[in-house]
C-alpha cells in the first residue's frame, strides 16, 4: 500500500553525482536522483540523451563510472556480478518494448521462470503466476505461446514476469512502443493500476501523452543530465487536462 501522506516515504532510490562513460564519451553526468516508494516516475527526454543508460544503472545491468547508485539500501557498485544478477532478479521488475518473452515457453511457464530462477519450489510458483495472470486478465491465456498472443497480451505477460518476485521497482522501458493505441491504452491502464496498488513505477518513454497517463512525476534527461522535473499534466482520451 502507498503510505499516507503524513507517513514517511522510504526510499527506493537514490543516485548521487552519478557518471557514465563510454569510452572517452559520458553518456551521464552529475546525475542525482531521488525515488520513494509508490512513486510513479516517467523518464523522458531526447533520443540519445542518456534514459536507457539510466534505466540500466538502475536495475543493476550496469554500473556507473563514478558516484552511486543505491536501490532498496543496496549500493549497487558495491556488489559482485553474481550477487547483482540476484539482486536484479529478486528486487527489480523489468518490461521493455519488445516483450522479451521466452518463445518456447507458453505464457504460463514464462511467469513461473522468473520465480524458479530465485529459488522459489513449482508449486508455489506456479500458484503464484496464475494469480498474476489472472489479476492481469489473461487466464485464459495460461498455455499459449508468445507467438499466437496478441501484442497486448504478450505485454501483459510481461507484465507478470516482472511482477513475479514482487519486486521494489518496477522499470518499463517504451512499454506501448511496439503496441497499437488500444492494447497501448490496456497495458497504461494495467500499470498505472499497479502503482495504484503501491508498487514503485519509473518508465522511459518518447511519449508525452504515455508519460501524462501513468507517472504522477516527470523527469527530463537531457545531454545525459537531469534538465528539470515535474508534475504531470493528466491528460485523457479527450485531451489535456490540469496537473494532478
Ligand atoms: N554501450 C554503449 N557504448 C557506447 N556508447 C553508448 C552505449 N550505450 C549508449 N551509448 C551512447 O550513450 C548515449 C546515450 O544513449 P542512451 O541509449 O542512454 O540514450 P536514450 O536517451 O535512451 O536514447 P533513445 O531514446 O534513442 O533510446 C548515446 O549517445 C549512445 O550512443
Amino acid at each position: 500500500m502507498i503510505p499516507k501522506d503524513s507517513e514517511p516515504l522510504q526510499t527506493v532510490v537514490r543516485l548521487s553525482d552519478v557518471r557514465k562513460d563510454f569510452g572517452d564519451y559520458s553518456a551521464l553526468d552529475g546525475v542525482g536522483l531521488e525515488i520513494r516508494a509508490g512513486e510513479s516516475v516517467a523518464v523522458m527526454g531526447p533520443s540519445g540523451s542518456g534514459k536507457s543508460t539510466l534505466l540500466n544503472l538502475l536495475s543493476g545491468l550496469d554500473r556507473p563510472s563514478a558516484g552511486s547508485v543505491v536501490v532498496c539500501g543496496q549500493d549497487l557498485g558495491k556488489l559482485t556480478e553474481k550477487e547483482l544478477a540476484l539482486f536484479r532478479r529478486r528486487r527489480i521488475g523489468m518490461v521493455f518494448q519488445f516483450f522479451n518473452l521466452l518463445d518456447d515457453l507458453p505464457a504460463l511457464d514464462n511467469v513461473v521462470l522468473a520465480g524458479r530462477l530465485v529459488g522459489l519450489k513449482a508449486g508455489p510458483a506456479r500458484r503464484r503466476a496464475m494469480e498474476l495472470l489472472d489479476q492481469l486478465g489473461i487466464a485464459d491465456r495460461q498455455d499459449v505461446y508468445p507467438a499466437s498472443l496478441s501484442g497486448g497480451e504478450r505485454q501483459r505477460v510481461a507484465v507478470a514476469r516482472a511482477l513475479m518476485n514482487r519486486p521494489a521497482l518496477l522499470l518499463a522501458d517504451e512499454p506501448t512502443g511496439a503496441l497499437d493505441s488500444r492494447s497501448g491504452d490496456s497495458v497504461v491502464e494495467l500499470l498505472t493500476e499497479v502503482n495504484r496498488q503501491g508498487q514503485t513505477l519509473v518508465v522511459v518513454t518518447h511519449d508525452r501523452r504515455l508519460a501524462a497517463r501513468c507517472a504522477r512525476r516527470v523527469v527530463d534527461v537531457v545531454d545525459g543530465r537531469i534538465a528539470g522535473e515535474h508534475i504531470a499534466e493528466q491528460v485523457t482520451a479527450h485531451g489535456r487536462e490540469q496537473a494532478r
